[in-house]
């Protein structure tokens, strides 16, 4: 268990754990006034929020199955990335992928996010790679089934 530096401007409570194993917590857009998105329109949403990531960490900004099956609303740069260097405001990008508009209300959630450790490396230049089974092979090339 980590503790995450937190700066809350919105008037929305912190994002929260759903259950004690969610992977993730749901962030609400902080917002004046609702917010209409068009078919195959994207906007930047604020979130009120503001982390400070411990080193090592980052955050991932990922889409909500409901919102992407009931509405086609997505998060477009998925998985956006928090550094943890980063002090501005959280921001989603979302987009609307159906062809109906959505309203986006104050306090809505609308993505999730998840916390990941990653590592640092450093390169190792080479002129070539050691064999392996799958090779150059990808892109389907085990086949269908
Ligand atoms: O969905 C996102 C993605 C990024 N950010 C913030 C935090 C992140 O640390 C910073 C930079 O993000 P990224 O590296 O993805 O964007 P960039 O286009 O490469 O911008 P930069 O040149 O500032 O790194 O923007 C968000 O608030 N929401
Ligand atoms: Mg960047």
């Amino acid at each position: 268990m980590i503790e995450i530096k937190v700066v809350n401007k919105s008037n929305n409570p912190l994002p929260e754990f759903a259950t004690s194993l969610s992977a993730g917590v749901d962030l609400r857009a902080f917002i004046a006034e609702d917010i209409e998105l068009k078919p195959m329109e994207r906007i930047l949403v604020p979130t009120g929020l503001y982390i400070e990531l411990p080193e090592g960490f980052e955050a991932q900004i990922r889409p909500r199955s409901g919102l992407a099956y009931k509405h086609g609303i997505s998060v477009l740069n998925s998985p956006g990335t928090i550094d943890a260097d980063y002090r501005g405001e959280i921001k989603v990008i979302l987009i609307n992928l159906s062809n109906v508009p959505f309203i986006i209300k104050n306090g809505e959630r609308i993505c999730q996010m998840v916390i990941n450790k990653f590592e640092n490396f450093n390169w190792s230049l080479s002129e070539s790679l050691s064999e392996s089974v799958r090779g150059e092979g990808g892109f389907g090339h085990t086949g269908k089934n």
